[in-house]
């Protein structure tokens, strides 16, 4: 997959080249790339944004300035199809692990990040009617950041880790929480078998799998009771067994 994001920040983009989407890039299982949004301006300030019309308080971020830089990072890709231009805001679709997985789906994505009071709202318009790309406005929590550049990180993470190759042990995808089973994660422990005077669960050093399954379905079931009742709300009537019924 490829992914560029552009931003007035690059550096906040940093992290993109630590741990395992650092390695993914080096290993060539990721193709990712950061530009900074300025080397697109024409003027000696290097100006993206200015006042809004219609008045209050902030600035927006220019369309034309945003236009060359899309258009430029888009390029004349004919086979543009599979192309999503994302674009983190807080008025965008709350980012899920499902919408992860779509957006690990596609062959290519651009992040737009803005700032300020955010881009021009024509730039999202224009790229909508772009044959082969989807724009998708997507918030990563009930909260307002300064700029889209920390949902992007998150986006980038949540997806790339998904990309064939990139998570060492697959099967790790499968349990953890929002995963396939969409519940959250039961509980996990290592070494020292007790620390603090906290023991580890009997049934996690017993060797007994089946109960060890049994055991951490129950615990990842009584967790998302209690934490996130509307996962499983979520869930279909047939994800339950009989057994699950009876946590
Ligand atoms: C101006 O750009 C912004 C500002 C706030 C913001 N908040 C987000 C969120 O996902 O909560 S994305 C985002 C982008």
């Amino acid at each position: 997959m490829r992914i560029d994001v552009l931003t007035i920040f690059p550096d906040y983009l940093a992290p993109l080249e630590l741990s395992l989407v650092g390695k993914a890039r080096q290993s060539g299982l990721l193709d990712l790339a950061v530009h900074d949004l300025r080397a697109w301006t024409t003027d000696r300030h290097r100006t993206v944004d200015d006042t809004p019309f219609g008045g209050g308080a902030g600035m927006v971020m220019r369309p034309d300035v945003w236009g060359t830089a899309l258009d430029t990072v888009l390029g004349d890709d004919a086979d543009g199809d599979g192309t999503v231009l994302l674009v983190p805001s807080p008025a965008g679709e709350v980012f899920t692990q499902r919408t992860a997985e779509e957006l690990a789906g596609a062959r290519r994505l651009v992040l737009a990040c803005g700032r300020y009071e955010g881009i021009d709202a024509r730039v999202a318009e224009h790229y909508a009617t772009r044959p082969g790309v989807t724009v998708r406005e997507v918030s990563i929590g009930d909260y307002v950041l300064n700029g889209g550049e920390v949902a992007a990180l998150v986006v980038v993470e949540a997806v790339a880790r998904l990309l064939p190759g990139v998570v060492g042990n697959p099967e790790s995808l499968v349990e953890e929480s929002h995963g396939a089973a969409g519940l959250l994660e039961y509980p996990v422990y290592t070494k020292p078998p007790a620390w603090r005077d906290l023991p580890v669960p009997e049934v996690l050093t017993s060797g007994h799998h089946a109960k060890v399954t049994r055991w951490r379905r129950d615990r990842a079931l009584e967790r998302t009771a209690a934490r996130r009742p509307d996962l499983l709300e979520r869930l279909a009537p047939e994800a339950l067994d009989r057994e699950d019924r009876r946590v």
